[in-house]
């Protein structure tokens, strides 16, 4: 388990990361997504040991992963694909990892089999596309085996064929019993990867939830409900707060869920012959919710 709590981390007047309070939970991944600028790698960063928060405490698996011995044994990650010596050779690197880490040198051959780069083994990194970095990266997180694994935008310059090796090999992982923790600015790239989100903007937590109730947030959500007593029944949801209005012969109802409404049909012996939950797109709902954020970053006033 990743626990962060009320951490916060300040650049001289910039305040990055802002009392940012979620926990990471073993056997999803969990994507972290934030418009650009939000908070994510330094988050990343202080979780890792990399940065000291300003206040505020992180720990994996109830300490600090700092004080972790043999750390890529505890805790695998990829922050930067492009982090590499590029006169060494893929196996030189992950050899070296190993070696430093007491890993057995057998692991070096399984992850360059796993990230399907055998073949490449022996050539240099530094003429390596950024998709193959991207693939040594996630070897060297896999390296030690590790109950916990973080990745910083793994899926920027892979191709389909890459980004759908990936998403297998995160859901794998956590189907092992992993933590899985994922960043990205793009919903659509989560959307198909992570089973739970953790929103942030401007530094701030916006979200910890499933995708799905993080969906259910956005405007655009609402519960249609078909009747031959819509003139009835309009009254009668909004005296409870509804907003509503007229889509296609059906209500769009905002403001009460579908259980809600099903109940104050009953009672009133309204006849109902649809009553269905209509989420926003994830899409939707995370433009809306990080527009603020996005805004702020575009005006330059940060
Ligand atoms: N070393 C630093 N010194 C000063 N400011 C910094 C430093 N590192 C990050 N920042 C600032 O902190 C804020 C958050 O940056 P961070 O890189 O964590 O965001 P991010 O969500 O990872 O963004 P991206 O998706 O663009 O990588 C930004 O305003 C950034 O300019």
């Amino acid at each position: 388990m990743i626990e962060v709590n009320g951490l916060t981390k300040r650049y001289g007047g910039t305040t990055a990361v802002k009392d940012l309070t979620f926990t990471v939970h073993p056997g999803r991944v969990t994507g972290f997504l934030g418009p650009n600028g939000a908070g994510k790698s330094t988050t990343l960063r202080m979780i890792l040991g990399l940065h000291e928060p300003s206040s505020g405490t992180v720990t994996v698996g109830g300490r600090p992963f700092r004080e972790r011995p043999r750390g890529l044994r505890q805790v695998g990650s990829l922050l930067d694909a492009h982090d590499v010596h590029g006169g060494r050779t893929a196996m030189a690197h992950l050899s070296a990892l190993a070696a430093g880490n007491r890993i057995p040198r057998r692991r070096v051959e399984e992850v360059l089999r796993e990230v399907g780069l055998v073949k490449a083994a022996r050539r240099r990194i530094g003429g390596f596309s950024l998709g193959m970095k991207q693939r040594l990266g996630i070897a060297s997180a896999l390296l030690g085996d590790p109950p916990v694994l973080i990745f910083d935008e793994p899926l920027n310059g892979l191709d389909p064929e890459g980004v759908r090796w990936v998403r297998d090999l995160f859901r794998r992982l956590a189907a092992e019993g992993r933590t899985v923790f994922v960043s990205s600015h793009l919903m659509s790239e989560m959307e198909h990867t992570a089973d739970q989100l953790v929103v942030i903007g401007r530094g701030e937590l916006i979200a910890a939830e499933s995708l799905a109730e993080f969906s259910a947030r956005g405007t655009r959500s609402c519960v249609m409900v078909g009747s031959s007593a819509l003139p009835a029944l309009e009254p009668l949801l909004t005296a409870e707060g509804a907003t509503v209005r007229r889509e296609d012969g059906l209500l769009a109802v905002t403001g009460l869920t579908a259980a809600r409404i099903g109940e104050i049909t009953q009672r009133h012996g309204i006849p109902v012959h649809h009553l269905s939950a209509r989420a926003s797109s994830l899409e939707e709902a995370f433009m809306e919710l990080t527009a603020d954020s996005a805004q702020y970053l575009a005006g330059g006033t940060r």
